[in-house]
């Protein structure tokens, strides 16, 4: 069986971070494992708290999964601070997995800030160059250029390059907040591609950004070309979507199982 780490923050609501990173795996067929970063009290309808764990254990985690089992690929969600970044950059250095997909979380669908705004520079300049590929959210995608607003195709492409050249090597700017259809802007320094589906009108999207960096992770396990992940991803968040549960008072989750649904 194939593997597959996240390196995140726990969701208690369980619709996003490690949560949904796990659940994303195993209905890929990988099997998952966690390094957690941070811990939120977090539900459908606001973050209540976040509780940071120190360096010292994150590095442990990270030594006690890479030290005995073959990462196939890694998925990095919320990082939360400057400390956990440093330790999470020096022990992808030393370890060197062969896939980093890297979901540079910032704020919640609510509003609460699960990046500390001191830590935005050390994300670009330590995790950035490490990513096989980053998928910021248009929000994220503005704050990692300082850009004004994203709102075109056009505007994507250009963020896109700009990003590219804080050296991940390929750039996937989501287009889940964009008017009209969800379209998720590539590029890996040759090309560009689109990956579009139609827009699902709901307000239970609790989690889609963890659920589509894991779900890239997952296929990037077992075997396909980075091109061929983001596909296989972008139809799995389309399910889940249109699966989605109206569980909690909120925003709530994407249906991770929803294959076990369909008829
Ligand atoms: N209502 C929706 N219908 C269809 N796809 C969506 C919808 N909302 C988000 N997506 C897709 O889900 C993925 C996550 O995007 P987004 O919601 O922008 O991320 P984040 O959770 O980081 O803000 C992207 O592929 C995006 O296009
Ligand atoms: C612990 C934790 N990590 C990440 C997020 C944000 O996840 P995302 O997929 O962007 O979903 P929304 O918050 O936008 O619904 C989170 N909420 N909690």
């Amino acid at each position: 069986m194939k593997t597959a780490l996240t390196i995140a923050g726990s969701d208690s609501s369980g619709g996003a971070g490690i949560q949904a990173d796990l659940k994303t795996f195993s209905a890929h067929g990988v099997y998952g494992m966690s390094v957690i970063v941070s811990i939120t009290a977090q539900n459908t309808q606001k973050v209540v708290e976040v509780e940071d764990l120190s360096p010292k254990i994150i590095g442990a985690q990270l030594d006690a999964v890479f030290s005995d089992i073959k990462v196939d690929a890694v998925k990095i969600g919320m990082v939360s601070n400057p400390g956990a970044i440093g330790v999470i950059a020096e022990k992808l250095i030393q370890y060197k997995p062969k896939f980093v997909v890297l979901d540079p979380v910032m704020v919640s669908k609510s509003g609460y800030d699960l990046l500390k705004p001191e830590a935005r520079n050390s994300l670009i300049e330590k995790l950035l160059p490490l990513a096989t590929v980053v998928t910021p959210n248009l929000f994220e995608a503005e704050r990692l250029i300082n850009k004004r607003e994203i709102t075109t195709i056009e505007g994507m492409k250009e963020a896109a390059k700009q990003i590219y050249a804080l050296g991940p090597q390929a750039v996937l700017i989501k287009g889940g907040h964009l008017e009209g259809d969800a379209i998720d802007v590539f590029y890996d320094g040759k090309q560009f591609e689109t990956f579009e589906e139609e827009r699902i009108e709901t307000k239970n999207t609790h989690g889609t950004g963890c659920t589509l960096s894991s779900a890239i992770a997952s296929h990037l396990a077992k075997g396909e070309t980075l091109q061929e992940a983001i596909e296989g991803a972008k139809k799995y968040i389309q399910g889940a979507i249109r699966h989605s549960l109206a569980i909690g008072r909120g925003s709530g989750p994407t249906n991770h199982f929803f294959q076990w649904f369909e008829k």
